[in-house]
This record gives C-alpha cells, structure tokens and sequence, in this order.
C-alpha cells in the first residue's frame, strides 16, 4: 500500500472539518476524494501536504508516518499537489515554473542556480530538458518561452500538473483539475490522467465533475461533513443509497 490513512481528524474551532476518516492507496492507482461543498476533502489534501497537523489520526507513506512532518519534507518523500486556486509564478515562462518543481529535487537549490546565471551546468541542462519532455506530454512544449499569465486558464491547469510531476514524485494530488475547464480540455485532463496511471504514476484527485472522477478513479470516498460515508468503486459508489441520498438528494443520480 502507498499511503494509509487512518482516523484523520481535523478540527476548526469547533466543527470537525475532517472526522475519522480512513483510506487505502494502491500504488498505480487513481483514488478519488469526492462530496459536496465543504465536505472536507481540501483539508484532507492539506493534512497529507503537512499544511496542517492533524488532531487526530495517523497517515503513512511507504510505511512511514508521515503526520508531523512539514511541507517540505512531505515533498521530499515523493508527494507532490496541485491547488484548487492556481498557483502558478504568473512573471515566469512556462518552462520556468515547470522547473521551479524540478529543482526540488535537483541538487542545488532554484535561487542558488538563477544566482549562477548564465552559467548553465549539466544539472540544470538536464532539469530543462526533462522540463521540456513534460510540457510535450501536456501539449505546451511551443509555448515554453511565453510568461505563464498568457496561457488561457485551461492550459495554465495542465501546467501547473506538469510542475507538479517535474521532480518524479511517487504520489500526486490534484485538487479539482477540472474545474473551469471546458468539455474538450476535461477530455484531455481526463486522457492525460489516465496516461500517468498507466506509466505508473499514483494520484489522489479530488473533483466535482463526476463524468471525469467516474471515467478515471479506481476507487472512491464519498466524504459528507467530514466523515467518509461510502467507499468502493466508481460502480459501488454511484449505486450506494447513502451516497445519493446525502450528497445528491433523494431523487438525483451521479453521472
Ligand atoms: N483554515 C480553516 N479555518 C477554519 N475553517 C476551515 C479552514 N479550512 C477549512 N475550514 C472549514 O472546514 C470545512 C471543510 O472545508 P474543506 O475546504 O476541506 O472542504 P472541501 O470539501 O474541500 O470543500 P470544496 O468542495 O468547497 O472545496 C468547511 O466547513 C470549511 O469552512
């Protein structure tokens, strides 16, 4: 098992955002977070990112506890995010963003190698070329050179996945990459997830659109004020009575 999580909880004041919950990631495998609004997937993301500690709970990682650890070092064990608000470097080119998340695991730091300008040594070579090869997989290596705010957003959400895969982590989290996307860059999204799948990549997606989470996610929990309520499969998700009752209403379906 890649990660385990077990009896996460959060609390805000209060209100538990994130109330024992508990889940398994095989690796290889797209897992899906899915609830309504202020369910508490984002903060489930940001315990696993070490942006918040939990109150409660253990999340491991490769077998190592990974709650308690800071942002830095989870990304230094293999797992990496996107966000629900784009946090791209607007002021950079494309391909620089992209290797603003290859130099993390690079052996020089990123304000160490800009300092060492023009000089480029066969480390940062080989990080732009790999920069390159990724903005190929999303279909933006032509538009490398240009500041990453020129992008139409649809592109700018691929990019911020391939700064994400820049430094080969074992783990990606991809917090609604759907979302402002229009039906034909969702289609793509939802190939190029499936792509990573395939090439071994293991990514916990958290999203609204349900067309995208059925086609791709292996496995899915349902999360309902902050507690998980379902788990399974897309199929045993979409069938479940508890699922369409509490997080569509009574007479809805998914999908
Ligand atoms: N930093 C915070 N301080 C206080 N309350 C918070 C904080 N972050 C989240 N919350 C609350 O915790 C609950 C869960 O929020 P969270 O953002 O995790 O939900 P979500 O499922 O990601 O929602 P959405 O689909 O709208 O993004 C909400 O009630 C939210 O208001």
């Amino acid at each position: 098992m890649l990660l385990e999580v077990q009896g996460l909880t959060k609390y805000f004041g209060g209100v538990a955002a994130v109330k024992d919950v508990g889940f398994q990631v095989t690796e290889g495998t797209i897992y899906a977070l899915i609830g309504p609004n202020g369910a508490g997937k984002t903060t489930v993301f940001n315990l696993i990112t070490g942006m918040l500690q939990p109150d409660g709970g253990a999340i491991n990682f490769l077998a190592k506890r990974l709650d308690g650890l800071k942002t830095y070092q989870v990304a230094a064990a293999g797992i990496t995010r996107t966000f629900q608000n784009l946090q791209l470097f607007s002021g950079m080119t494309v391909l620089e963003n992209v290797m603003t998340g290859a130099h993390l695991k690079g052996q020089t730091g990123f304000v160490k190698s800009m300092l060492r300008r023009p000089g480029i040594n066969a480390e940062d070579k080989k990080i732009i070329e790999h920069s390159m090869a990724l903005l190929g997989e999303v279909g933006l290596d032509g538009s490398a050179g240009l500041p990453a705010a020129a992008l139409p957003f649809g592109q700018q959400r691929l990019l911020e996945i391939a700064r994400a895969l820049a430094s080969g982590p074992r783990l990606v989290l991809l917090d609604e990459p759907a979302a402002g996307l229009n039906s034909t860059e969702t289609k793509t999204l939802a190939g190029f997830l499936k792509k990573l799948k395939e090439n071994g990549l293991t990514m916990i997606l958290v999203e609204h659109d349900m067309e995208t989470v059925m086609e791709v996610a292996d496995r899915i929990t349902v999360l309902n004020f902050g507690q998980g309520i379902a788990e399974g499969t897309p199929a045993e998700v979409q069938a479940d009575p508890e699922v369409i009752r509490a997080y569509l209403g009574e007479d809805e379906q998914i999908a």
